[in-house]
């Protein structure tokens, strides 16, 4: 495990910082199986133009209970931490000295696979959200893209790397996987967040 070194590479508007190897490949080998074999993956559904589709990858949602989570248009009441995640978010909490109260899982089963753009800027995230992101198999490119300028910023997520986006960025920039002919192997993302409850 490194700790926070990092320069911030987004060019505006926000904060990206990339820590390489924030777990080594052995370590990073076995949270991989391990969380390929533990997390309960599931196969989400968005009712899209009067049909349902398939959401391009599995997902989970790991955290304490009563942080409710709205994705793919679903409220989610989130799974018990397993003791890989909760390692990991140990970890994840000391490199960047915030803590987080739940964990979006996905899995992308090979190049198909994908995230479509979006901000992480959902009400419960608060403001200025702190996003610690995961990556662990396959390296995967991820595209940044600023709201106004359309300027675009790739980068590609190793086995292993922590990316960390704070400030403002979420307001200013999206970012999406795009689907790859390069791998037909897996990779795991974890996105740590700190949900607030909201009083509805
Ligand atoms: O898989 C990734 O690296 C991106 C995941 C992501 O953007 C999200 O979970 O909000
Ligand atoms: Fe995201």
């Amino acid at each position: 495990m490194t700790t926070l070194t990092a320069e911030n590479l987004a060019p505006r508007d926000g904060e990206l910082y990339l820590i390489r190897a924030f777990y080594r490949a052995q370590q990073a080998d076995r949270l991989f199986q391990q969380l390929l074999a533990q997390l309960d993956w599931r196969q989400e559904r968005l009712f899209i133009y009067g049909r349902w589709i398939d959401v391009p990858r599995l997902m989970c949602w790991y955290g304490d209970p009563g942080r409710h989570y709205r994705y793919s248009g679903v409220d989610h009441e989130p799974l018990p931490w397993t003791d890989s995640l909760l390692t990991i978010k140990v970890d994840v909490e000391s490199a960047c000295g915030a803590s987080f109260n739940s964990v979006l899982a996905n899995l992308y089963r090979n190049g198909r696979d994908s995230m479509g753009c979006h901000a992480d800027d959902e009400k419960e995230l608060g403001r200025n959200p702190l996003i610690a992101s995961l990556s662990l198999g396959e390296r995967r490119l991820l595209r940044f893209r600023h709201n106004q300028s359309r300027q675009k910023l790739d980068l590609e997520l190793r086995h292993g790397d922590l990316l960390l986006m704070a400030g403002e960025l979420q307001h200013h920039w999206k970012h999406e996987l795009p689907k790859t002919r390069k791998t037909k192997k897996a990779r795991i993302n974890l996105t740590f967040r700190k949900i607030d409850q909201l009083t509805r």
